[in-house]
């Protein structure tokens, strides 16, 4: 979308500077896909112009009777290798067969096609941090080599999945024990953002593969959140995940460390900290400062933008939620929809279909991308 739209930071933009001239909507600019403002796009003045002509004529029970194709027109079937058909059905925005051609043009004027196969490639899309956006490396399942600065990173990847893996099973075994000897009945993800509303979202809609752990999620920063998680908890039997990327967020750390303090009250031992809190961070010193043995850290990468990050370590929680092979399901799936997205022409594909009703429904003829990442509880 960072080529259909200049007015939104990159994705996994924690930094940006939100006044900076990309965000006041001014010019898009990778070097290699330069482009001009979106509103001088010659096609966006045409969709500007059928939708001062005819907005207020599209009447989705209208649409329907003057085309008895309409659904097979406007749905896609996506046939999946283990899990039967998707359908993607958008038959009942208000959308025409001219505006869907004027916005397959519109998408290729912007070069969307060059902007997704620069991501896949591991390119600096996220140009405001001059870093590579590649949280699909997390899911690359066929394993093929992904550069990011000449060097693949899919060995490092596979090496936190097995990490990930090796926990798990000790954790839902009752192998690993709290500091008293019990088994880890609770746990608590502590973050905020996609540090907390990824694995939240992902583990209420797979509540069905439950394997019996509790889950709960922390991200206010007003005490209470905390204070009625601790109620239902037990320290001698509870697990701390401390998700951050940057290990800095002040409503993070603060929960983290009246966490610590909780456990503490009750352990009476520093060294007890080991069996009972993990982190989830690419910031190693942090997460040593703040008292976590760096084994029990799961490290990701400054290519994953936080709003992505739950196929990244981020997701331990899912893993103990449904176990690491569901976990692993999660990421085939993905892998396998990556892949359409890579390759399916405009017309056919999912991903991009899924974005474009919204374009013309909304008050004025503006872009307003839709995305399926979780960035609010909504
Ligand atoms: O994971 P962190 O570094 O604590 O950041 C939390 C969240 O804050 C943001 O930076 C901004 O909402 C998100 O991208 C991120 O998921």
């Amino acid at each position: 979308y960072q080529t259909l739209r200049c007015a939104c930071p990159t994705e996994g933009d924690e930094h940006a500077n939100k006044s900076s001239p990309q965000s006041q909507g001014v010019t898009l600019t990778t070097d290699s896909m330069e482009v001009g403002p979106l509103t001088s796009e010659p096609t966006w003045q045409q969709l500007q112009d059928f939708y001062d002509k005819n907005s207020s004529k599209l009447v989705i029970k209208d649409l329907f009777e003057q085309d008895p194709n309409r659904f097979k027109n406007f749905s896609l079937k996506l046939d999946t290798p283990h899990d039967g058909d998707i359908l993607l059905d958008y038959s009942k925005n208000r959308i025409t067969a001219e505006v869907l051609k004027l916005l397959l043009a519109l998408a290729r004027a912007r070069k969307l096609e060059e902007a997704r196969d620069a991501m896949f490639a591991g390119q600096k899309i996220n140009f405001t941090e001059d870093r590579a956006v590649l949280h699909t490396a997390l899911r690359n399942r066929s394993n093929q080599p992904i550069l990011v600065d000449g060097k693949d990173v899919t060995p490092d990847v596979n090496a936190v999945l097995e990490h990930m893996k090796q926990f798990t099973n000790s954790v839902l075994s009752g192998q690993w024990k709290g500091y008293t000897g019990k088994p880890i009945t609770d746990v608590v993800n502590i973050g905020i953002g996609g540090s907390d509303l990824g694995p939240l979202m992902v583990t209420e809609a797979l509540k069905a593969y439950g394997r019996g752990l509790r889950l709960h999620f922390v991200s206010n920063i007003d005490g209470t959140h905390l204070a009625e998680v601790l109620k239902k908890v037990d320290a001698e039997s509870v697990l701390f995940i401390i998700a951050s990327k940057t290990f800095t967020t002040q409503e993070t750390i603060t929960n983290a460390t009246s966490a610590k303090q909780w456990f503490l009250n009750h352990a009476k031992d520093p060294a007890a900290v080991a069996k009972h809190f993990v982190a989830l961070s690419t910031n190693a010193p942090k997460v040593t400062e703040f008292g976590i043995d760096p084994a029990n850290m799961f490290g990701f990468w400054d290519w994953v933008g936080g709003r992505y990050s739950l196929w990244s370590a981020i997701g331990l929680s899912i893993s103990l939620a449904v176990g690491f092979e569901n976990f692993l399901q999660l990421l085939e799936g993905a892998h396998y929809l990556d892949n359409h997205f890579r390759t399916a022409p405009l017309e056919q594909n999912v991903s991009i279909s899924n974005c474009r009703p919204a374009n013309v429904t909304g008050d004025s003829c503006q872009y307003q991308p839709k995305t399926q990442s979780p960035q609010t509880e909504e």
